[in-house]
């Protein structure tokens, strides 16, 4: 379970997170609703420990993060651009990835590739890669080594039909596996099929959280 308990932050004068306060639990996909600029990769960075607030604190499993924890454990996150190394092919940047995780499994980095679509014997460089191409590689990286905690910022942006079918089909396996789904994405449609429970942010404050209405991923 994440806890983010009354953070608040302020970056030059301007507070982009105000007294936020909410959990996030284990076997549910949250989406993440708000205009541009209203908070919701601040969000993100906070709950990823990328960033730490000025006042309150987050926590995973009663575990402070930058007390108890340097860094969330069993965590995928994509936010942003991933900083993927360019002369490596997308196996070879995920075999790196992969290398630093202390429960890696060989086997995971192939699992993952053919779970977002990307042919795991393709020799392209990343820097070959389309930008759908490396958005795939970012899921996949982010859902290598099954986490617990999964915080994906606009995950669709570039995907295809095809890959947009098969991130449903993720983000559906990994609820069902228990792990919490935290997303955003600006297709508002979407969003709410796919969330168990809608977070709605407005200047850097939540203003509501409410069970999604008839959301189902197979309808
Ligand atoms: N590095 C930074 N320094 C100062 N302010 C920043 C920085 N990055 C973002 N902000 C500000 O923080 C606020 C929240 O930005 P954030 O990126 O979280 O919005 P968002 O809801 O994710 O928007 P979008 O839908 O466009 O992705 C905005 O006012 C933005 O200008």
């Amino acid at each position: 379970m994440l806890c983010i308990n009354h953070v608040n932050k302020t970056l030059k004068d301007r507070k982009v997170l105000n007294d936020i306060c909410v959990t996030f639990e284990r076997g549910k996909i949250y989406g993440l609703r708000g205009i541009n600029g209203s908070g919701k990769t601040m969000l993100m960075r906070m709950a990823a420990g990328l960033i730490f607030p000025d006042s309150g604190s987050v926590s995973i499993d009663g575990k402070q993060l930058g007390k108890d924890l340097s860094f969330p454990e069993k965590m995928g996150v994509l936010i942003e651009n991933p900083a993927f190394l360019n002369a490596y092919t997308g196996r070879s940047n995920l075999e790196l990835l992969n290398s630093l995780s202390e429960e890696a499994h060989p086997e995971d980095v192939e699992t993952a590739l053919l779970r977002v679509g990307l042919d795991p014997e393709d020799r392209r460089k990343y820097r070959k890669y389309s930008l759908g191409m490396k958005q795939r590689l970012g899921i996949a990286a982010a859902i290598m080594g099954q986490p617990d905690l999964l915080l994906l910022d606009e995950p669709i942006n570039a995907l295809d039909e095809e890959g947009i079918d098969l991130f449903e089909q993720i983000i559906q396996q990994e609820k069902d596996r228990g792990a919490m789904v935290l997303i955003t994405c600006h297709d508002d449609e979407r969003l709410r099929r796919w969330s168990d429970v809608i977070v709605e942010v407005v200047d850097g404050r939540i203003v509501s959280l409410k069970e999604a209405v008839g959301h189902n991923i197979e309808n």
